[in-house]
């Protein structure tokens, strides 16, 4: 070995890339020290005989590397019928904590060997997902109270919506508001202003623990909390809860006032006289299309009503209401 390939060796085996270089058939011929170096989490010896392995039969023998766009990016590159892959994708070696890889593959600029060669790189990206994800989290939390964030509540209820019109399933939103919460600010103050609504964001997420569900905070002292596969039955239940559990921290403001909440409900598939599927196939044709919004404005008009009857109760969104109750937004 001359100097010069002493030196190369030598910087392909101090990368922390892992580097395979493989051929038209994805046979690898040659691998760096950090690729042998991960295959020890897999439980295979560092000076395991990677030459003649395919590396597409590997992808295919993992099921976190099995994946159709994976697959067929790689044979695309290999048959020439692109010039460059590359992915994202989540590894699940037997020792380690999950790991996110970027693969890359392109063709090599060499006339070292007749077969045309590809250089295919892992790059370790856990740590920016990581960051993704922590950024993700913030950009929809509210610093406040922990809950979903308005941004984030619209796009789950938009989620929540189709699935509950694809499965014919039912879906009840609540909207909740804080009664008299100016004078209870005015009389606490602020800061314990902010601590009540912590509670009650607290109380909210004990009834948002379902896959289907969320509690967030819709703006200042007003939460919704999304139900899936929740009727609007089942909904008045857990809304009566929620207003009892507010009534029990027994926060007292202004002398007197006990801290209480109103709750405005609405739900797909609400009339109980008819069958699950001609509720479904009425709310289509209703034409409310896949938007989910339509639920959240209609809970905000039975909070409306619940605010004008006295406060303090829980109000549906129906026919009696839209009739009896004149609404102006
Ligand atoms: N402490 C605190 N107060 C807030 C926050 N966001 C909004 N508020 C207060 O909540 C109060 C809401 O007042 P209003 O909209 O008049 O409603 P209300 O006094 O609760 O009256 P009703 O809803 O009709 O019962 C305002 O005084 C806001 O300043 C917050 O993050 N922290």
């Amino acid at each position: 070995m001359d100097i010069a390939e002493q030196l190369v060796n030598g910087i392909l085996d101090t990368l922390p890339l892992q580097i395979a270089v493989i051929d038209e058939t994805s046979s690898i011929i040659y691998v760096n020290q950090a690729w042998r170096a991960f295959g020890l989490f897999y439980g295979l010896e560092l000076n395991t005989d990677w030459f003649g392995i395919a590396y597409l039969d590997i992808c295919r023998a993992n099921e976190d590397t099995n994946l159709p766009l994976l697959i067929n990016g790689i044979e695309n590159v290999l048959s020439g019928k692109s010039g460059h892959f590359s992915m994202d994708y989540l590894c699940h070696t037997p020792t380690k904590q999950p790991t996110w890889l970027t693969l890359n593959l392109q063709p090599m600029q060499t006339t070292l060997a007749d077969n045309k060669l590809f250089l295919l790189s892992l790059t370790n990206i856990t740590h920016h997902k990581q960051v993704e994800d922590r950024i993700s989290a913030l950009t929809h939390t509210d610093p406040l109270t922990g809950l979903a964030n308005r941004r984030r509540l619209e796009q789950f209820m938009r989620d929540e919506w189709s699935r509950a019109i694809r499965h014919q399933s039912s879906l009840s939103v609540m909207m909740i508001d804080a009664d008299h919460f100016k004078q209870l600010n005015d009389s606490m103050g602020h800061a314990a202003g902010d601590e009540c609504l912590r509670k009650l964001a607290g109380i909210l997420k004990r009834y948002s623990n379902r896959p289907g569900d969320m509690a967030a905070r819709y703006g200042g002292e007003e939460f919704v909390l999304i139900l899936g596969q929740t009727t609007q039955q089942e909904a008045i239940k857990i809304a009566e809860r929620i207003r009892q559990k507010v009534m029990e921290l027994d926060i007292r403001f202004a002398g007197h006032r006990l801290m209480t909440i109103s709750i405005g409900i609405a739900s797909l598939g609400m009339h109980q006289s008819t069958s699950h599927k001609e509720q479904h196939a009425r709310n289509q044709s209703l034409n409310f299309s896949e938007d989910g919004d339509l639920l959240i404005e209609q809970a905000d008009k039975a909070l409306y009503v619940a605010k004008k009857q006295g406060r303090n109760r829980v109000e549906v969104y129906d026919k009696h209401h839209r009739l009896t109750v004149p609404l102006t937004f």
